[in-house]
């Protein structure tokens, strides 16, 4: 069975969900603790969600020193699958294993909703599972989800298939060509806003379409092990 770290730093909140998501999917699950630079003989990492060291500075850039984020930033570059969500997607942008920052939404308030998606690269370890345009509908809530990049790296985003999905029907935070998820040229490292672990069950909704993120890696985990 394949396992999957999920990281706790002090001020994750969405841990708990990240770790069943990935449980429901059929993953063995493994809790990492930020301040261990083990990761256990995982096979993916998760970064989750949260208010990691209470935003100071800026979402994430606390976060990144983090004794484990030594430990994941050379697992991603050997090409292990990492996943941040949200907090998660602002530490990989801090530790620059993702280009780009995310900044202040545009309308400066905390923005809690459901969310179209449009996903435009299936071709991930956290995508694979999707259909090309397929839409989806999971939870977004950030305060800083405004991506920005200079137009080279955008460019350089948009000609290596590196947008994984875009906001439909509306962009909540302003974010810069409206993306709301990117990956690095290898495919492995994806940085999501919204929130695919609050998607995952009938019962809180507000759809199932998150478990493809989770059902992505391990179809791409068992494709690497055969
Ligand atoms: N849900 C989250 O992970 C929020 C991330 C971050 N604290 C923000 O407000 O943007």
């Amino acid at each position: 069975m394949s396992k999957i770290g999920v990281v706790t730093f002090p001020g994750s909140l969405d841990d708990g969900d990240a770790a069943r998501a990935a449980r429901i999917s059929g993953a063995e699950v493994v809790r990492l603790w930020h301040a261990d630079p083990e990761l256990h003989g995982v096979d993916a990492v998760v970064l989750p969600g949260g208010f990691s060291y209470g935003d100071y500075l800026r979402c994430g850039a606390i976060a990144r020193f983090a004794p484990v984020m030594e430990a994941v930033a050379d697992a991603a570059r050997g090409g292990m699958p990492v996943m941040g969500i949200c907090n998660g997607f602002q530490i990989l942008c801090e530790a620059h294993l993702l280009p780009g920052a995310l900044t202040r939404n545009q309308h400066l308030h905390f923005r809690n909703r459901d969310q179209w998606l449009r996903m435009e690269n299936t071709d991930t370890a956290w995508t694979n599972h999707f259909t090309d345009r397929q839409e989806i509908l999971i939870p977004v809530k950030n305060g800083e989800g405004c991506y920005v990049a200079d137009q080279r790296t955008l460019d350089e985003l948009e000609a290596n298939g590196q947008i994984v999905a875009r906001y439909i029907r509306g962009n909540p935070n302003g974010s810069t060509r409206d993306i709301a998820a990117i990956r690095n040229e290898a495919g492995n490292v994806l940085g999501i806003m919204p929130h695919p672990e609050h998607a995952v069950e009938a019962l809180t909704g507000p759809s199932l379409d998150g478990l493809g993120f989770f059902s992505s890696v391990l179809r791409h985990l068992a494709g690497a092990a055969a």
